[in-house]
């Protein structure tokens, strides 16, 4: 087990610059996602990391040793790639043998080590067993024993589960996490894909144009995002400008909007981001909700119903809003039904919004 540190990172190709000034530090164990966007670096870094790409400047270190000039076959790192290239005419055993067969180590000890790491994915019979007659998942998980096999510091993930479908992907989700739990190896994982970033890790590392915007719990991430980039690539929000006034942030229909973090001074533009999920939707007439003391009145344009849960989108007086709300209702509200929306301040957040 081992920590991982990169320090100002940078890399370019030609005149395009993929990475900018990435420092960052992966704890020991610790399972954390490279999200973003396509084109991002996440890829870049972690090749980085791997040592199949040197930066241009900038430091790698795994543990204490500062691996930034040491080859990929040195580093102990086990990765697994999207396209899992399992040997097709190899069984699965000789398969996951081959990196250590590369290090010199067969007969009983690779054996045993070998069946050690098919156990650890849940295939401990499938050692004879071409890979054409395994599932996607199944590969997929060979493709992960033959990673851990030589008992690596530090797993590398690019996309692996990608390949995927969703039912299987889900299940292989929950078998990564296993493995990681249970090898208690230094997991760096790149996706694109926000809900299993969010699931899958301990931390998110949110990448914008070659930058870490926003690194964090994932639900410090997606609660409280920094940016209108993290906070739109992490699911939906909506966002109220307006400026600072006594207090609370003053939108131009009027509204005046209440949040429990701090506020630049008056007169500052600010930007607040509240997620759809936190807004409660309810008749006018209804009673109001306690303790929810941001409370803007308007009316449903549109209503969305997808089985568990409806999306409303609402106007009011010129702001639009988008609110998820759980199908619990007998009826649900109609288009054109007059609504008071109401939330907490503590789920409204100040964000920067630069363009
Ligand atoms: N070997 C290379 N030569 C030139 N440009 C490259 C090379 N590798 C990557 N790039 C460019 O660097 C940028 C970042 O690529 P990278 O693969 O790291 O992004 P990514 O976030 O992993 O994207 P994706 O999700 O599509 O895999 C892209 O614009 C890509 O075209």
């Amino acid at each position: 087990m081992t920590a991982v540190d990169v320090t100002a990172i940078a890399k370019s190709y030609g005149k395009v610059q993929v990475l900018s000034d990435i420092t960052t530090h992966f704890p020991e164990g610790s399972f954390t996602s490279l999200l973003g966007p396509s084109g991002s670096g996440k890829t870049t870094l972690l090749r980085i990391i791997a040592g199949f790409v040197i930066p241009d400047t900038g430091r790698v270190t795994i543990g204490e040793r500062d691996v930034t000039r040491v080859p990929v076959w040195a580093r102990n790192i086990g990765m697994v790639f999207q396209s899992y290239a399992l040997f097709p005419h190899m069984s699965v055993a000789d398969n996951v043998a081959f990196g250590l067969a590369q290090r010199g180590v067969k007969g009983e000890p690779a054996r045993r080590e070998v069946q050690r790491a098919l156990e650890m994915v849940h295939l401990g019979g499938f050692g004879t067993r071409k890979p054409k007659q395994l599932s996607g998942g199944q590969q997929q998980r060979v493709a992960l024993a033959r990673a851990i096999v030589t008992r690596p510091s530090v797993l590398l993930l690019d996309e692996p589960l990608s390949a995927l479908d969703r039912r299987l992907r889900q299940e292989m989700q929950v078998e990564l996490l296993r493995i990681q739990r249970e090898s208690g190896l230094t997991t760096i994982f790149v996706t694109h894909d926000q809900e299993e970033a969010l699931t899958l890790s301990d931390k998110v590392a949110i990448l914008d144009r070659g930058r870490i915007v926003q690194i964090g719990a994932p639900a410090e991430v997606y609660e409280r995002p920094r940016t209108r980039f993290a906070a739109e690539f992490l699911g939906d929000t909506n966002f109220l400008t307006g400026t600072v006034a006594e207090g609370r942030v003053s939108l131009p229909n009027g509204m005046r909007i209440a949040t429990a973090s701090p506020l630049p001074t008056s007169g500052a533009p600010v930007t607040l981001a509240v997620r759809p999920e936190k807004i409660t939707v309810a008749a006018r007439d209804a009673a109001p909700q306690d303790g929810l003391t941001n409370r803007v009145e308007g009316t449903i344009i549109a209503s969305l119903y997808s089985g568990t849960a409806l999306t409303y989108e609402v106007d009011a007086a010129g702001q639009r809003f988008k609110i998820f709300a759980q199908n619990r209702d007998a009826q649900p509200l109609a288009r054109g039904a007059a609504v008071t929306l109401s939330w907490s301040p503590d789920h409204t957040v100040p964000i920067e919004d630069a363009p």
